[in-house]
């Protein structure tokens, strides 16, 4: 049996899933969306319904343990393109009987510069125990865990999970989002070979409608052929 930080369906992860699923009962907090979004962007739950969406960055269950900014409200964006392809992959999980939980999508480059900050702060270590207990802050840039130019902020790049759909439930897949460790890496010999095989249901699907993993992160998706390989938004998720 593998060993290693709490997974998605343990006590930790659970809060953040139980607040994701509480969104149903807290709906009427969720702000109205009221941007228009720049031209070949849209709300992911509008072209994938099943989608489950718990954006960890406009709340303070995160790596910093407070809300980052230009998440004003939990709303996953992406390219039209990218929503499309994410549909797609989603009708086949479905089949198989999973849906997706969509941890985040676009994110603001005021947000990576909040991301920056933190990483230079070495007193603010709030988080530490849950998503960086074994590596010094100021090297997430350095080892890939975060990136200061972020394929999010491009608007194509998606960081998520699977559920089940009978349950409910997340599925298992090692180590909980945001968990900056080798245990996080696809290939890694720290999880069961169940673990590994959840995480290559969400990788053969999405390689299959055109996503590229990151080797660092099993959550972290890319659009391969991108419709902004070269654009840093920074419009807020409202
Ligand atoms: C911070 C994490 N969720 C993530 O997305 N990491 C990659 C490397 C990024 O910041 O783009
Ligand atoms: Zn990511």
């Amino acid at each position: 049996e593998a060993t290693g930080p709490a997974t998605e369906n343990s006590e930790a992860n659970g809060k953040a899933v139980a607040s994701a699923e509480a969104g149903s009962a807290a709906k009427s907090v969720v702000p109205e969306k009221k941007r228009k979004l720049p031209e070949d962007f849209v709300y992911v739950d509008e072209v994938v319904p099943s989608a489950k969406i718990n954006i960890r960055y406009a709340g303070e269950y995160n790596f910093i343990g407070e809300k980052i900014d230009g998440y004003k409200a939990p709303y996953a964006i992406l390219t039209v393109k990218a929503a499309k392809a994410l549909k797609r992959a989603s009708d086949e999980l479905g089949k198989q009987g999973y849906g997706l939980l969509i941890l985040d999508a676009y994110r603001p480059k005021k947000a990576v510069g909040q991301f920056v900050r933190w990483s230079r702060d070495p007193e603010d270590t709030k988080m530490k125990a849950i998503f960086y207990p074994d590596v010094d802050k100021a090297n997430v840039f350095k080892l890939g865990f975060v990136a200061s130019k972020s394929g999010h902020s491009r608007g194509s790049t998606v960081d998520l999970t699977l559920y089940d759909l009978k349950t409910g439930n997340p599925v298992d897949m090692g180590s909980p989002y945001d968990f900056f460790g080798a245990i996080s890496s696809h290939g890694t010999k720290l999880i069961t070979k169940r673990q590994t095989a959840n995480r290559n249901v969400l990788k053969n699907a999405l390689a299959k409608y055109g996503f590229t993993p990151y080797s660092k992160e099993w959550w972290h998706y890319t659009l391969t052929k991108e419709p902004f390989p070269d654009r840093y938004f920074d419009f807020d998720v409202e």
